[in-house]
């Protein structure tokens, strides 16, 4: 049963629309992610879920409550992006403090707050939060946020910009509070957390959902699984200029947008290598095995032989740039089929790479 339900939720400034129409649902246990480029609208709707901001239209439902009701609050626990922390305070003292707000009795916020550190690995509590480090602060930030153990929680960013140790703990944290039936509703860049840990997740992008479902679902709706079938004779494929036939690129990656010449038949319709005469090599791109064994059968009729068979399935990442990089006209919501090819506008999404690339760097 969904425990958060939103529908054609929007927020517009102005003449700007930041979250034009989402609609999903997320299930109780669920971690579910909202990724997207910068700008896509993200925070803007996560705020609206937790009550922060009022939607311009369309209807939020969070634990069986409107967001701002005092009774939802109580069931929910927020991180937002930048968490402004009293510095002066030490960790215990501030998630005390916290706790007081929420009416929790004070022998259960010791407890809870001891397990939310403890879990954390939070080291030198009593410090002052102002000196502590970047992860450190993050982690008192997410024990502040379950200082009133709720059953939903929003984490916008929760692991943006820090190291890759805490990252992961982080990260595996997140999973942890669902294995207890914690529903968890997180927005990222990071699209290799995002694939760790989401049940299901939305790509945002200029304020539209783009995509939708597992990152599973969401690699079929955009390219799925390809082969690439090496020969010595042409099928219909494309001649491989010097590349080896072995391992041509070693990472089994890289094929989305390569694969435009599958055509449902299981050959490849693409470039027939008109210059085969050659004696060169010949990439066959096909859909499945029996596009495999069709180009099999074709390259042996020709006299040639199977070199190497790969398989290639896109990264979340290369979806992403695709469907992230897409204009407004070609959006399809229902992610159902393969985005448009006309995919100018990819700065936001280059941008949202690079962060990613930036982070996948300090590991
Ligand atoms: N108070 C505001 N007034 C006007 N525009 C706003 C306001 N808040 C957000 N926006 C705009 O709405 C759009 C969506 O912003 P939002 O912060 O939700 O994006 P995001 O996906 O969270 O991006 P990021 O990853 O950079 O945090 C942006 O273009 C932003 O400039």
């Amino acid at each position: 049963m969904a425990i958060l339900e939103v529908d054609s939720l929007r927020k517009e400034y102005g003449d700007f629309t930041a979250v034009d129409g989402s609609t999903f649902a997320v299930e109780r246990g669920e971690v579910f992610g909202v990724v997207g480029p910068n700008g896509a609208g993200k925070t803007t709707t996560l705020k609206m879920l937790a009550g922060l901001i009022e939607p311009t239209g369309g209807t939020a439902v969070v634990a069986g409550h409107t967001p701002g009701d005092p009774a939802m609050q109580r069931r929910l626990g927020f991180l937002p992006e930048e968490s402004p922390l009293y510095e002066e305070m030490t960790a215990n003292s501030y998630l005390e403090f916290f706790a007081d707000l929420y009416d929790v009795p004070r022998d259960v916020a010791r407890d809870r707050i001891e397990r939310s550190l403890e879990r954390l690995d939070l080291e030198h509590r009593d410090r002052r939060i102002g000196n502590m480090s970047k992860g450190m602060q993050r982690k008192v930030a997410i024990a502040r946020a379950l200082v009133n153990d709720p059953d939903v929680l929003i984490f916008d960013e929760p692991a943006s910009g820090l190291d890759p140790l805490t990252t992961n703990y982080i990260i595996e944290f997140t999973r942890e509070l669902s294995d207890e039936g914690k529903t968890i509703v997180f927005s990222a860049h990071n699209l290799f957390h995002v694939e760790s840990v989401c049940d299901r997740i939305v790509i945002m992008n200029d304020g539209r959902i783009v995509a939708r479902g597992t990152v599973e679902e969401i690699r079929d709706a955009h390219g799925g699984t390809e082969y690439h079938v090496y020969a010595t004779a042409d099928a219909g494929g494309d001649p491989v200029a010097g590349e080896p036939t072995v391992d041509a690129d070693g990472d089994g990656a890289g094929a989305a947008g390569d694969g435009a010449d599958v055509d449902g038949t299981g050959v490849a319709t693409g470039d027939a290598g008109a210059d085969a005469s050659g004696g060169g090599e010949f990439r066959h791109v096909v859909a499945d095995m029996d596009g495999v064994e069709a180009v099999r059968e074709a390259v042996e009729r020709e006299g040639g032989r199977v070199t190497d068979i790969q398989t290639k399935t896109p990264s979340l990442e290369e979806i992403f740039l695709e469907v992230a990089g897409e204009p407004a006209a070609a959006r399809d919501d229902s992610a159902t089929g393969p985005a448009d090819e006309n995919a100018e506008d990819t700065e936001n999404a280059e941008d949202a790479a690079d962060t990613e690339n930036a982070a996948e760097a300090r590991t």
